[in-house]
C-alpha cells in the first residue's frame, strides 16, 4: 500500500509487540500443552513451534496442510527470517494458524476440530456474573466486554488498573442513526468469546427489538483463533447464559432471517481490510453499518501502522467499503483519531495507556 505509514513489526527491543513474542506466547504455548491430553508429537510440536517463534526463523506449514498453498504464497517474503522480522499482524496471524497445525486441528483423529483455547474460555466463563444492562449502555457493555479477551489476559503482565475511559467518543453520532424505527441492515464483526460476545448479543437484541435494526448478521471467526476470539460454538455458550427472554427473541429472529451468522476466510488471514477479498468487501458495502469490535479489528481497519495518533480516522477508514464503526478497548499501538489536547494530556501521565487496555474508543465513519 502507498502513502501510508510504516508497519508495526515487533523486532524492537522494549516495544509492546516485542513482548509478545518474547513472553506471552511461550507461557501460553506451555499453557496449551500442559492442559491437553496431547501425546508427545503434539507436545513436540507445540514446544517446537515455541522454540522456533522465539530464536528461529519462521518456516512455512506443511505440505500436508489444506491451506498450504495459500499461506505460502503470502509467506514468501517473511519464510527463512526471524518472526518478529515480519509486520506484527502478519506474523501473529501465521503464529495462530501454525498452532491450529501443531495440535492437529485440522488433521482427522481425536484432536480434529478441537478448540485449543477452550479450557481458556471455560474458566472464564466460570467467573462471569451476569450484569443488568439497558439502553444506551448497552453500546458501553459491548464496547468494554472488550477486556474480555484472553490472549491479551496471557501476558499476565497487566497492571492492576480499573477502565480509565474514553480517547475518542463518536457515540452520539452512532445513535442518531441508530434510532428507534430506522430498520437498518447491520453488520457486526465479533471480536472475543465470554463476556464480550455475551453483551454483543444483548446488544443485538435491543438493536433488533427496536427496530433499529431490520437484520443483523454477525460475523465470526471460521476457526478458533487469537486464544478468545469468537467461533459458532462460543455463540451458543452465550446463548445458553443469556435471560431466557433475550435468548428467545434472538432465536425467534434467526428463524425469521432477521438475525443471522457468517464467517469468512479472510477473518483468520493476516492482513487488513485494504486487502478485503470482493466478497467480503460487497458485504461490508451493502450494510446501513458495520460495527467492528475490538484491538484486532481497529488494527486491520486503520493499517498495524505508526499513524501519527491525530491523523483523523475518517482519513485512516476512508477506504472502508461502507459506513462504520469501531468499538476497542486499546491494547496495541496503532491509534488515530485523537485531539493534540487529549494525546497530550494522556501522554504526561507516562503511563502505557495505549497498550494496556485501561482506555477504550468509539470511532465512526458514517457517511459513505
Ligand atoms: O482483538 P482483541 O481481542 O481486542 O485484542 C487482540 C490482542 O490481544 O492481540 C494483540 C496482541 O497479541 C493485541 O492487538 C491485542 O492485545
Amino acid at each position: 500500500m502507498t502513502g501510508l505509514p510504516p508497519e508495526i513489526r515487533s523486532n524492537v527491543p522494549g516495544t509492546y509487540p516485542y513482548g509478545v513474542w518474547r513472553r506471552r506466547h511461550p507461557r501460553l504455548l506451555a499453557q496449551i500443552r500442559d492442559a491437553h491430553l496431547y501425546p508427545p508429537a503434539i507436545r513436540d510440536a507445540i514446544d517446537a513451534l515455541s522454540d522456533e517463534t522465539t530464536d528461529g526463523v519462521m518456516t512455512p506449514l506443511p505440505r500436508t496442510a489444506h491451506d498450504h498453498a495459500t499461506w505460502n504464497g503470502w509467506g514468501r517474503e517473511h519464510f527463512g527470517a526471524p518472526w518478529p522480522d515480519a509486520p506484527f499482524l502478519w506474523a501473529e496471524a501465521y503464529f495462530y494458524r501454525r498452532l491450529l497445525e501443531a495440535v492437529e486441528y485440522f488433521r482427522p483423529g481425536p484432536w480434529a476440530g478441537v478448540d485449543p483455547f477452550d479450557f481458556l474460555k471455560t474458566e472464564d466463563l466460570e467467573k462471569y456474573a451476569p450484569e443488568h444492562v439497558e439502553g444506551e449502555a448497552l453500546l458501553l457493555a459491548s464496547l468494554w466486554g472488550n477486556l474480555n479477551d484472553l490472549g491479551f489476559k496471557a501476558g499476565a503482565d497487566l497492571p492492576e488498573t480499573a477502565a480509565v475511559g474514553l480517547v475518542a467518543d463518536d457515540s452520539t453520532e452512532v445513535w442518531s442513526i441508530l434510532r428507534p424505527d430506522a430498520g437498518l441492515a447491520l453488520v457486526v464483526v465479533a471480536d472475543n468469546a465470554g463476556a464480550e460476545i455475551i453483551a454483543d448479543l444483548a446488544l443485538i437484541d435491543h438493536l433488533l427489538a427496536t427496530d433499529r435494526a431490520r437484520t443483523v448478521t454477525l460475523h465470526i471467526k471460521p476457526h478458533p483463533t487469537f486464544v478468545s476470539d469468537a467461533v459458532t460454538a462460543d455463540v451458543h455458550t452465550a446463548l445458553r447464559l443469556l435471560p431466557a427472554e433475550v435468548t428467545d427473541r434472538l432465536r425467534a429472529a434467526s428463524a425469521a432471517g432477521r438475525f443471522a451468522l457468517a464467517t469468512h476466510a479472510f477473518y483468520c488471514a493476516p492482513y487488513s481490510y485494504h486487502h478485503a477479498p470482493a466478497d467480503l468487501a460487497a458485504t461490508f458495502a451493502a450494510a446501513d453499518l458495520t460495527i467492528l469490535k475490538g484491538d484486532l479489528n481497529y488494527r486491520r481497519l486503520v493499517g498495524d501502522r505508526h499513524w501519527p495518533a491525530t491523523t483523523p480516522f475518517v482519513t485512516a477508514a476512508a477506504y472502508f467499503p461502507g459506513p462504520v464503526v469501531t468499538l476497542r478497548t486499546l491494547k496495541s499501538d496503532a491509534l488515530v483519531g485523537l485531539t493534540e489536547a487529549t494525546l497530550g494530556a494522556l501522554d504526561a501521565t507516562g503511563e502505557a495507556w495505549r497498550t494496556t487496555a485501561t482506555h477504550a474508543l468509539i470511532q465512526a465513519r458514517l457517511a459513505r
